[in-house]
C-alpha cells in the first residue's frame, strides 16, 4: 500500500496522533540524518534504497533559498515572505531565536536559529488540518567559481516538510497563503530606508528615513501641489495600466530651481506621501557603468531613486562628444594612470546613465520613482531629460505670495495680518526662495512674535530690492535662463 496514502488516512482520522507521530517521527529523523544513513541508502542502494526511504520517510520537502537564481544578486522575495510569515509562529513555538531592531524601537524581530524548526498548521476551513513543518538552516560555505572563485557565505535556507498526499494542497494552497500573508507582515513592520552608496564596496548602506517634510507643510501653489500628488496617487496605482501598455513600471521627475527653492524637501514629501524608501545615488562615487548598474539592481521595489545635483555629479556637458572617450574608459576605475597613482573618479558615462534610467534593467522590480534634482536646467544634456526618461519636469521657483501666506500659517500660526499685503508686493518685486522666507518667518528668541517675524521678513525683503536697485545683491539673483524671464511662481514648468 502507498505510504502516503497510510499517513494521509491517519492525519485526516486523528489530527492528534498524526502530530505526535510527526513529533516522534521528526526526532528519528533529525538522528538519521545526523548518521547520514539517508545519504549512505541514496547513494550505495540505489533505486530500491529510494522506495525504503519513501517508506521509512514519507516527508517531501520544499526549499526556499534566500537568493534567487542561484545568484548572489538579490535576496529573494519568497525567502523574506517565509521569515516574516513565520515571524509570530517562531515567537511562540521556537526554542532558539535570533532577534534584530524592529520599526518600533523598543519591540525585536524574531526568527529562528540554524536547526530549529516549528510546526504550522492549515487549518479545515482551507482544506486542512494538516500540520506542516518549517525548518531553518544554513549549507556550508563552498567553493564559488561564477563569482570570482572565492568562498560563498553560508546560503540560508527554510525548508518545509509534508506529506505527498499533501502535494497539491502545499502548491496550490499552503504555499500561496504563505507568501500573501508574509507580504502583508512586511508592510506592516517595515521601517522605511534611506540609502546611499558612499561605501568602499559600491554598495548601499542605510539608515532609517525620518524625514518630517510632508505635502501639508510643503508652501507652494495649491494648484501644482495637487497636480503633483494626483501624479504620484496615479503612478502608485497604476500597475495595471503599466502593462497594459508594456511600459516599465517607473516614472522619472526632474525638479530643478535655485538653491533653497525645496527640491530635497519635495523629495521627502514625495517619499512620505507615496510611503516608498530613498535610495539616494552620490553619483561621484561610483566607479562606473557596471557599478551604477549594480546598485540599480540592488534597489528594491517601492522606492525613490534620487540623484541629486546631477549637473554637478558628473561632466554630462556635451558628453555626446566625448562619449566614444569615456566608454573606452568604463570599467577601467581603479586601473592605475601614467603616474603609478590610483585613478579613483567616477568614469560613469552619460550613456551609462541613460542605460541606467531606462535600458533593460530599469524594469527589473518596477514601481520605482527616479529623481533628478539640478539648479542649472541648461546644463543638461538634452538626452538625459527628454520626456520618457523625467517624464515630468517640476519648476522650483522663488515664493510668491501665497506660498508666503502659506509658510505663516505654518511658522507662526497666523491666517490674516496687516503685513501679508506688503510682503507679496515686495515678492513680486524681488526673488527671496521658500528657505530663505522660512528663515526670516524663524522666530529666533523666546521674546520674537508674529509681528516681529513678519516685520524683519518685510525689512530682509526691502534690503534685497535696495541692493537690487543698486545693483548689489547678485546671490538672491536668479541664474540667466532662455529667456532671461524671472521666475516668481512655484509650480509646474515645462508639462
Ligand atoms: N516650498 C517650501 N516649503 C516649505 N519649506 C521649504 C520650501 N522650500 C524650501 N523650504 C525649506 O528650506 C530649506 C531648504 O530647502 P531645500 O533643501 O529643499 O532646497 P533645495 O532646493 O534642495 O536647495 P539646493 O538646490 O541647494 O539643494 C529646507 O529646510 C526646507 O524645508
Ligand atoms: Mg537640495
Amino acid at each position: 500500500m502507498d505510504a502516503g496514502a497510510v499517513w494521509g488516512g491517519l492525519n485526516l482520522n486523528s489530527g492528534v496522533v498524526l502530530s505526535l507521530i510527526a513529533v516522534l517521527w521528526a526526532l528519528v529523523w533529525q538522528n538519521l540524518q545526523q548518521l547520514q544513513l539517508q545519504h549512505f541508502f541514496k547513494r550505495h542502494v540505489g533505486r530500491h534504497a529510494r522506495r525504503f526511504a519513501a517508506i521509512v520517510d514519507p516527508y517531501l520537502s520544499v526549499t526556499i533559498g534566500e537568493y534567487d537564481g542561484g545568484g548572489r544578486m538579490r535576496s529573494a522575495d519568497a525567502y523574506k515572505e517565509v521569515k516574516a510569515y513565520l515571524a509570530d509562529t517562531t515567537a511562540r513555538d521556537a526554542r532558539h531565536l535570533r532577534a534584530e531592531g524592529a520599526k518600533d524601537a523598543d519591540r525585536l524581530e524574531l526568527s529562528m536559529v540554524d536547526g530549529e524548526e516549528v510546526a504550522d498548521v492549515l487549518l479545515p476551513d482551507e482544506g486542512g488540518g494538516i500540520v506542516f513543518w518549517w525548518a531553518y538552516s544554513k549549507s556550508p560555505p563552498q567553493q564559488d567559481w561564477r563569482w570570482g572563485g572565492g568562498e560563498q557565505e553560508n546560503r540560508r535556507f527554510y525548508r518545509l516538510f509534508f506529506l505527498d498526499a499533501h502535494r497539491d494542497v502545499v502548491l496550490n494552497t499552503y504555499l500561496p497563503r504563505v507568501r500573501r500573508e508574509g507580504r502583508d507582515v512586511m508592510v506592516k513592520n517595515r521601517r522605511r530606508k534611506l540609502s546611499t552608496n558612499i561605501s568602499v564596496h559600491q554598495s548601499w548602506t542605510h539608515v532609517p528615513f525620518e524625514h518630517p517634510k510632508t505635502f501639508a507643510t510643503l508652501a507652494m501653489d495649491p494648484a501644482k501641489k495637487k497636480e503633483i500628488v494626483d501624479d504620484l496617487d496615479t503612478f502608485k496605482n497604476g500597475k495595471d495600466y503599466y502593462a497594459r501598455i508594456g511600459k516599465a513600471w517607473k516614472r522619472g521627475y526632474l525638479l530643478y530651481g535655485p538653491p533653497g527653492t525645496g527640491k530635497s524637501a519635495m523629495i521627502a514629501a514625495m517619499a512620505n506621501h507615496l510611503d516608498y524608501d530613498v535610495f539616494d545615488i552620490e553619483l561621484t562615487s561610483v566607479h562606473s557603468n557596471t557599478d551604477l548598474r549594480k546598485l540599480f539592481i540592488e534597489t528594491t521595489s517601492k522606492s525613490i531613486i534620487v540623484i541629486e545635483d546631477i549637473d554637478c555629479s558628473l561632466d554630462l556637458t556635451g558628453a555626446r562628444t566625448k562619449k566614444k572617450d569615456s566608454e573606452d574608459h568604463d570599467n577601467k576605475a581603479t586601473k592605475a594612470d601614467g603616474d603609478g597613482k590610483k585613478d579613483t573618479r567616477s568614469k560613469v558615462t552619460l550613456s551609462g546613465l541613460l542605460n541606467f534610467i531606462d535600458g533593460l534593467w530599469s524594469a527589473c522590480g518596477g514601481e520605482r520613482i527616479i529623481v533628478f534634482t539640478t539648479n542649472h536646467l541648461e546644463k543638461l544634456d538634452p538626452a538625459l531629460i527628454r520626456r520618457g526618461r523625467m517624464d515630468k519636469h517640476i519648476e522650483m521657483g522663488y515664493c510668491c505670495a501665497p506660498a508666503f501666506e502659506f509658510l505663516a500659517r505654518t511658522y507662526l500660526g497666523v491666517e490674516e495680518h496687516e503685513l501679508f499685503a506688503t510682503v507679496g508686493a515686495l515678492l513680486q518685486e524681488v526673488d527671496m526662495t521658500p528657505a530663505d522666507v522660512a528663515e526670516n518667518l524663524t522666530p529666533k528668541s523666546a521674546h520674537d512674535d508674529a509681528d516681529s517675524c513678519l516685520r524683519e521678513l518685510v525689512a530682509a525683503l526691502e534690503k534685497t530690492k535696495e541692493d537690487k536697485a543698486n545693483g548689489r545683491g547678485m546671490d538672491l539673483q536668479p541664474e540667466e535662463d532662455d529667456g532671461g524671464a524671472v521666475q516668481v511662481m512655484m509650480g509646474v514648468g515645462l508639462e
